[in-house]
């Protein structure tokens, strides 16, 4: 019931709630009326029954004493003053009948013996009372009230309920259609606003407020909603034109796609970046214009998108019509409803050609040699850890050689820097075109190349490439109207054989290149155990340096030259020794080339140069050698360039008294020729002091004449390895008479150095050389020695001998 009344609309539900509460609380209302009738009627007629019956029982007693029948009926017949009484009856004491009365209209015999009134059911109110005679029973009375008149009554009320029963229904009937309107209409009101609500998505209109009852709460909360939905309707407005807006400024290509992977939305920058003005192309068509290269990453990308939900972001580049391809950055995520419903994919590409560009400039920079275009040191070092990690792998062999060009700072200083591009130019294209097209030709710095030589077999084939690289270097090369001849030194080392460590390889075809220059340049040379040997030598040689430095092991002899005219002598070269407490005497040549690499040579030189300027000058103001005298000391490559040099030679002139003139520093070819011009400099800040500059191992140093024009140098000391083939060597002797002659034109004092032979002295003198050194004079001494030897060769002067020619 309840559910059909669901079913019914409003105004019906209110009519039936109100006739079925009406009916039901009259109904009950009723019963419980006419049952409370009932139950009072009852009494009352029951207490009627009770007086009567004792007034007549009382009575009796006197006239059924004496047998007093016709008393006895006249006082029974007092019963029809109330016509509710059906009979009454009197009994003897044997129980026959001794009175009786029966009303007029429905009255019932009285039984003649009382035990046939007992037994027989009656519905009508019946009582029994004793007559007593002084407390003893003589007779009995029967009364007998019909019921007609309750019942009557009843229902009456009965009649009288229903009445009003329906009257109180077709009431509330009346008044419920009547009064539904109350409620039921602003329901109405509302719906219809509702409605209209819906039809025009107009949520400005709001509904109207009747009453302030629950259903104007409800109208309330009802127009409140309205608000909100037209605020948030507001906001998303806002929000689209922002969206709106923002798309169509963005420098950002901004495209959406739906569930079923079909482009919906793509703004203006989405399409310039693609060049489409007008339709939507399909996702098939937009993949048709990813770059080949790029269509699997980007497929396999979009399938972790479609499948997985998961953001992608990749580079790509994008064809275009003209087959250029611009690249782009891809962004996408999925899209999803606030319940976690997949509505699509939303994306933004950007251009980044330009971008890509520059850092593929950038890589190139960072990877590249802009000069000769070749793989830089960077790259060149990945390379080579890769090799190593395929030749670990492979199980093969793989060769790394290391080039430096033996005269190239020569020819750049010489021909300027552009002729040294042209060189380096070119030595690269016949580097490159030597070798392999797999194997890896790289500039590592100014004049160093290495090459990477994959899938060796054989030692003998690393041999054949290197003589190939040798001979195509050997062929001269045009630059500025010259036929310039350049060479390398190429030092080789193998992996695994040599190291699988790529820093050791590289070091070890450094040494090994070092070994090639050392050996005369223009060849090459495999790196060794021995070069090794000298590795851990010169480490542990770095460490007993400092040791030396501290315990005080160093010590210094000196070296006499002499003057080839009237051999006198002219000065002496300070020479340093190192007394090594375990390995004896350690020479210079060992020891100098690693200090000089340490550094440790600037604290070594210095105590060099004090120490030898305050022994000199001790000599000198002692008159045992002439103020003409000179000491010579010999400067490393990283002394000269020290920038604390200028101050330390002041310090040590004024701590040892020395005249400056009595200074020589000796500086070899090389280390000239490293930085000419800041050479000059230097050199020139040195003479200002007024001490001497000698040029040492002359013709070692592949120096032009047009720079040691330019030096402002006071002795050419002819290198030792041009005086000691003297008179074997014609080609030597040649070189070194053109180069004192050179030197004279020069105004430069030259000294042979290593003068062994009289043959060697008679060469030089002839040949008008200044001074020589060299054992034929005296080998290097001590103090004491030196001092001894100046005496000795001033008595044998005066006796018009000369030590040389003694000896
Ligand atoms: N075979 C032969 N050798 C001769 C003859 N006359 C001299 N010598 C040696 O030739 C070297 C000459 O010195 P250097 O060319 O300046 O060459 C020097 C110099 O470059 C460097 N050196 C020596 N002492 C110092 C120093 O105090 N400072 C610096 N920076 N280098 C030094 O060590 C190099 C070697 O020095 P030393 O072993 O003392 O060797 C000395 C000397 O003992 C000769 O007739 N025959």
């Amino acid at each position: 019931m309840i559910r059909s009344l669901s079913m019914q609309s409003l105004r019906r539900k209110l009519v039936i709630i109100a006739m079925i509460t009406t009916g039901l609380t009259l109904l009950v209302s009723n019963l419980a009326f006419i049952s409370l009738e009932y139950y009072l009627s009852r009494q009352d007629t029951e207490k009627k029954l009770t007086v009567l019956g004792e007034v007549i029982a009382s009575r009796a007693t006197a006239a059924l004493t004496f047998s007093d029948f016709t008393l006895l009926s006249t006082n029974l017949h007092t019963l029809r003053a109330d016509t509710s009484v059906v009979r009454g009856c009197i009994y003897t004491e044997n129980q026959s009948l001794a009175a009786a009365y029966m009303s007029e209209e429905d009255g019932i015999e009285c039984p003649v013996r009382l035990p046939e009134l007992q037994r027989k059911q009656l519905h009508n109110f019946t009582q029994f009372f004793p007559i007593l005679l002084d407390g003893e029973p003589i007779g009995m009375l029967y009364i007998e009230i019909s019921h007609k008149d309750l019942l009557h009554r009843i229902n009456q009320f009965l009649i009288f309920s229903l009445i009003i029963l329906a009257a109180a229904v077709l009431l509330a009937i009346f008044l419920a259609n009547k009064l539904q309107g109350v409620v039921a209409r602003p329901m109405k009101d509302l719906g219809n606003t509702l409605r209209h609500i819906m039809l025009n998505k107009d949520y400005s209109i709001r509904a109207a407020k009747e009453n302030n009852d629950e259903l104007g709460d409800l109208v309330d909360l009802f127009n409140s909603l309205l608000l909100t939905i037209e605020e948030e309707n507001a906001s998303l407005k806002t929000s689209e034109e922002r969206f709106r807006k923002l798309t169509a400024l963005s420098p950002v290509g901004i495209f959406q796609v739906d569930g079923k992977q079909r482009l919906q939305y793509v703004n203006q920058r989405w399409r310039d970046i693609h060049g489409i003005p007008d339709e939507l192309p399909s996702l098939q068509d937009w993949f048709a214009r990813i770059h080949p290269d790029d269509l699997n990453t980007t497929q396999q990308a979009w399938n972790r998108l479609i499948c997985e939900q998961e953001s992608i972001a990749l580079e790509l580049r994008l064809v275009r019509r003209d087959h250029s391809h611009t690249w782009i950055q891809l962004l996408a995520s999925a899209l999803h409803d606030r319940n976690g419903e997949l509505l699509g994919y939303l994306g933004a590409i950007s251009d980044i050609s330009e971008l890509k560009a520059a850092q593929i400039q950038m890589e190139n920079l960072a990877f590249y040699d802009p000069l000769t275009g070749l793989a830089n040191r960077r790259l060149f070092k990945n390379r080579l850890e890769k090799a190593v990690k395929s030749v670990l792998r492979s199980g093969s062999s793989m060769a790394l050689m290391f080039l430096d060009m033996d005269q190239f700072k020569r020819i750049n200083d010489t021909l300027g820097h552009d002729a040294g591009d042209i060189l380096l130019k070119e030595v690269s294209n016949r580097l490159s075109a030597t070798v392999r097209e797999n194997d890896t030709v790289s500039r590592i710095g100014g004049d160093e190349f290495t090459i990477l030589l994959t899938d060796v077999h054989h030692t003998a084939d690393v041999l054949v490439v290197a003589e190939k690289l040798l001979l195509a270097l050997a062929k001269p090369i045009r630059i500025k109207g010259q036929d310039i001849v350049t060479t390398v030194s190429i030092g080789i080392t193998l992996t695994p054989d040599d190291s699988t460590d790529v820093n050791t390889l590289m070091k070890n075809a450094d040494l090994a290149m070092y070994r090639a220059k050392e050996l005369g340049r223009n060849n090459f040379q495999f790196f060794s155990e021995d070069m090794n040997q000298s590795i851990l030598e010169h480490l542990s040689l770095e460490k007993e340096i400092n040791e030396a430095i501290n315990r005080e092991q160093f010590s210094l002899v000196f070296q006499p030259k002499i003057s080839l005219f009237d051999y006198s002598v002219t000065g002496v070269e300070t020479l340093i020794r190192w007394q090594h407490p375990e390995k004896g005497m350690i020479t210079p040549d060992r020891f100098i080339p690693v200090a000089e690499e340490t550094g440790q040579i600037i604290e070594i030189g210095s105590w060099v140069l004090e120490q030898s300027c305050r022994q000199i000058s001790s000599l000198i103001r002692s008159n045992v050698l002439p103020n003409t005298a000179k000491v010579a000391v010999n400067l490393s490559a990283r002394q000269f360039t020290d920038p604390s040099l200028l101050a330390r030679i002041n310090s040590v002139i004024e701590i040892s008294q020395i005249p400056p003139h009595c200074l020589e520093l000796e500086i070899t070819e090389s280390t000239l020729m490293k930085d000419v011009e800041s050479a000059i400099q230097i050199m020139q800040e040195i003479k200002k002091i007024g001490v001497a500059i000698a040029i040492d191992d002359f013709g070692t140093g592949y120096s032009s004449l047009a720079y040691i024009k330019r030096f402002p140098i006071d002795v050419l000391k002819v290198d030792r390895s041009f005086v000691m083939d003297i008179p074997d060597d014609k080609n030597d002797m040649a070189i070194t008479a053109a180069v004192i002659a050179m030197a004279h034109k020069l105004s430069m004092t030259v000294v042979a150095e290593g003068v062994e032979t009289q043959e060697q002295l008679h060469f030089l003198r002839q040949n008008n050389c200044d001074e020589g050194q060299g054992y034929l004079f005296s080998r290097p001494l001590s103090l004491g020695q030196l001092h001894q030897f100046l005496n000795e060769n001033e008595r044998m002067r005066k006796q018009g001998n000369h030590i040389g020619l003694l000896q």
